[in-house]
């Protein structure tokens, strides 16, 4: 049994800026709200944010740019603490996400393999047994022996997914773009993905395609300003949400 369980939790992001003459002749008042923040150095990304899930949620999570999604994400997967509130999770999380974080570049893809299973969950026995899978998943071959930080992007993705999707991860934190490597591996990738998904116990899925929120989840919010604007039945949310986009 997995869940995730947030109480009024706020993400305030501290951040420098130099304020510029021309900041003092921005009169639109769109920008007033987030130019007063911005001006005290902080940034409200998610504010008083409470979500319950449990047992076979699909969660669908859609929004303008900057609406909270990936802050959301962020903080589920622990790449970020709240400001204030509580976040209670129970399972094996798996981000396919910022892919890159918790990497060692100087350590060889073998290395890593194993680090990074150890840090998502697995044991020394059991991530060993699963070496062999992910570098074959991979296809990296001999580039598996030097460090990763000669990799290409394209074959740092390809191990970061292989080792991401092969931890039987019971929670799944998915943004829509896993763009990984080229059109086979793209293909092999999307297969596991969709195994994945029906497997966990738990998804969150970040998207702005409508069809995959349609194809993938039962559940949908609908973000504005770090705020839950709507949550409900995918198809409902969605009609909504594309009307307020054209109004
Ligand atoms: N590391 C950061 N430091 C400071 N501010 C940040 C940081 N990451 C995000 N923000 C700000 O937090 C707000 C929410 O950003 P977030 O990336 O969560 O939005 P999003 O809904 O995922 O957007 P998009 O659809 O464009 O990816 C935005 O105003 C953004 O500028």
């Amino acid at each position: 049994m997995s869940y995730i369980q947030l109480e009024n939790v706020n993400l305030i992001y501290q951040i420098r800026r130099e304020t510029k003459i021309k900041d003092y002749f921005i009169k639109s008042k769109a920008n007033y709200e987030t130019n007063n923040m911005l001006n005290q150095g902080k940034l409200h990304a998610l504010k008083d944010f409470s979500l319950s899930l449990k047992d076979g949620d699909r969660l669908g999570v859609i929004g303008h740019n900057g609406a909270g999604k990936s802050s959301l994400l962020k903080l589920i997967a622990g790449i970020y603490p709240p400001t204030s509130g509580n976040i209670s999770i129970d399972g094996r999380v798996a981000c396919l996400f910022e892919l890159a974080t918790g990497f060692e570049m100087e350590a060889t893809g073998w290395d890593n393999i194993y680090l990074r299973g150890l840090m998502l969950g697995e044991t020394p026995k059991s991530i060993r047994q699963k070496i062999q899978e992910i570098a074959d998943f991979s296809e990296l071959g001999d580039y598996l022996n030097i460090p990763v930080k000669y990799y290409s992007s394209g074959m740092f993705i390809r191990l970061a997914f292989s080792i991401s999707t092969a931890i039987e991860p019971e929670i799944l934190l998915l943004d829509e773009v896993v763009a990984a490597g080229d059109a086979g591996f793209l293909e092999k990738a999307n297969r596991r993905l969709k195994e994945l998904m029906g497997k966990v116990n738990i998804m969150i899925y970040v998207t702005h395609s409508i069809d995959s929120l349609k194809n993938f989840c039962n559940k949908c919010i609908w973000l504005e300003r770090g705020q839950i604007k709507m949550m409900g039945d995918p198809e409902e949310v969605a009609q909504k949400y594309l009307v307020s986009m054209k109004s």
